[in-house]
């Protein structure tokens, strides 16, 4: 039987949550990165991906897509860990916290959906504008909405985890990385958003710094310095 294969570009974007949740559960797995667009498209045009995007994993003869559909695939698979519970209510705050990372993300995605990918109904001028727009406001109101509620929903599960589960559930996998982009700049260009959010430094300094998380970064140029330090 061969280990289950991920699909995705060579960048973190919507994989590094699967990724890391492999290798939080200690599951091996195959990290294949497209060469190139080129190569990405073609399967797409190849009518493999349901839905014409990647993520995509490989098990066996059948592909699954949708990064969180994938994410929970990862966590049966590891039945015994806290990564997506079996009790329904626990479950369900999970799938809340995922849904929420694609809330905060929603509008940054469509304007930057219109202008890549052929979707671009607007003139160049008025396409940056729109994305501007969208950056300013995606900074100064819907990303501290949505942290607001995301410290909110940390402190009433009363554990160290987003969704108060005992330990790292696949919430925690989704933001995390998110999180760190949005502490990098990386969204937004406004990488002192986090600032405001010190629960949230102290979360992804703990989910950083599992070990096997810490491991799996240990020879890439990563920074794991959640101080404001660390972003320079
Ligand atoms: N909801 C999907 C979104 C996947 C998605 O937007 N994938 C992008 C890359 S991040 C993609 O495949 N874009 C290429 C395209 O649509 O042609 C998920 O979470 O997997």
């Amino acid at each position: 039987m061969s280990v289950p294969k991920l699909l995705y570009f060579d960048i973190p974007g919507k994989a590094e949550a699967i990724r890391l949740c492999f290798t939080y559960a200690g599951i091996p797995f195959e990290d294949y990165r497209f060469k190139d667009r080129e190569e990405f498209l073609a399967m797409k045009t190849s009518g493999k991906l349901v839905f014409g995007q990647v993520p995509a994993l490989e098990v066996e003869d059948v592909i699954l897509t949708q990064s969180t559909a994938i994410l929970r695939y990862v966590a049966k698979l590891k039945a015994e860990s806290a990564l997506y519970p079996a009790d329904p209510i626990l479950a369900a705050r999970v799938d809340a916290i995922c849904d929420q990372e694609s809330d905060a993300f929603m509008g940054l995605r469509v304007a930057k959906y219109k202008g890549r990918f052929g979707f671009k109904f607007l003139e160049d001028d008025k396409f940056k504008e729109q994305l501007d727009d969208t950056l300013a406001n995606l900074n100064s109101e819907v990303i501290p909405r949505h942290l607001d509620a995301l410290v909110a929903a940390l402190k009433a599960g009363g554990t160290d985890w987003l969704a108060g589960t005992k330990g790292p559930s696949i919430a925690d996998f989704c933001w995390a990385p998110v999180l760190k982009g949005i502490h990098e700049g990386k969204f937004t260009g406004d990488a002192k958003v986090l600032d405001a959010f010190p629960d949230l430094v102290a979360f992804l300094h703990k989910f950083y710094t599992l070990p096997a998380i810490a491991e799996y970064y240990k020879d890439t140029p990563e920074t794991i310095d959640f101080s404001a330090k660390g972003r320079a």
